[in-house]
């Protein structure tokens, strides 16, 4: 298969893929509305926390791809990951991220989404992303084009905004780090917008940012929804040699990369 559009698997469709990211949002909303978070917090061995939500919507987008799509398999951040030796030889598979921006939950932001991404020979092809205290979702299928869908509302398309000056850079709120401004010094940015997880990336796909570059480390989970929904909305992803991001590395722990809506 030549081109990146005749990847994308007819037998998928998106709607599916929404409800399930709606699902899982709605259960992450029961949970946030609890009062104290401490008894559903826990650190993992990297000291970064996990809650009941994160559990939550993992066994729910799990069993919801499973059921629907028996024959793809799935990396999600809190399931079992299957080994390189094994999964280096998936055509396709699901990577999925159910809850981005935990950080951003405990604190109560609402700047936290639900991220499924289908990854065909290393690209994600269709992603998915639910910010479910906003009630906004964005999709997009590369080839296709990229929408977002507000509470009760029709889905609009999205598009990248190309303008190469005057700039607005969108940022981590919690995982900021220095170098960043430093790259983002040749670039006309004048605005930087700080906020938790994969909403940086639908901020880009919709016009709303330019660019966004991310220094320190994130995981594959963390990146797959957002570059599907950019790249469809025309924007692009780069790694540190201005190549197209890619997925299924040796290792799940990503390097920099560079966002751009131009
Ligand atoms: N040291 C580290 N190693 C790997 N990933 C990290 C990391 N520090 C932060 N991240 C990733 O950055 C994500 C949050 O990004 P942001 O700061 O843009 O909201 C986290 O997602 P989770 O909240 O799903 O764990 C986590 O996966
Ligand atoms: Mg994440």
């Amino acid at each position: 298969m030549s081109s990146t559009e005749s990847l994308l698997p007819r037998s998928i469709d998106v709607t599916s893929i929404n409800e399930l990211a709606i699902q899982a949002g709605i259960k992450i909303m029961e949970i946030y509305g609890y009062e104290d978070f401490s008894s559903i917090t826990q650190l993992k061995a990297d000291q970064s926390p996990l809650t009941l939500a994160d559990h939550e919507s993992d066994e729910i987008i799990t069993a919801g791809l499973q059921s629907m799509y028996p024959q793809i398999p799935i990396i999600s951040e809190e399931g079992k990951h299957t080994a390189y030796e094994i999964r280096k030889d998936w055509t396709a598979f699901w990577l999925v991220d159910p809850l981005d921006g935990t950080k951003e939950f405990i604190k109560r932001n609402g700047a936290f989404t639900v991220n499924i991404a289908l990854i065909v020979n290393k690209q994600p092809v269709i992603g998915v992303i639910y910010a479910p205290v906003l009630q906004t979702l964005y999709y997009g299928m590369v080839g296709t084009g990229a929408f977002k869908q507000e509470e009760k509302q029709e889905p609009v398309a999205i598009q990248v905004n190309r303008k190469k000056n005057q700039l607005t850079a969108v940022g981590s709120r919690s995982h900021a780090d220095p170098a960043e401004e430093e790259v983002l010094k040749p670039y006309d940015v004048v605005e930087t917008i700080s906020i938790g997880s994969s909403l940086k990336f639908c901020l880009v796909a919709e016009g709303k940012a330019d660019i966004y570059y991310r220094h320190g480390p994130t995981m594959e989970w963390d990146t797959a929804a957002g570059q599907a929904i950019l790249t469809a909305a025309g924007g692009k992803v780069l790694d540190a040699s201005g190549d197209i991001f890619t997925y299924n590395k040796l290792s799940l722990v990503n390097g920099s990369f560079l966002c751009q809506g131009f």
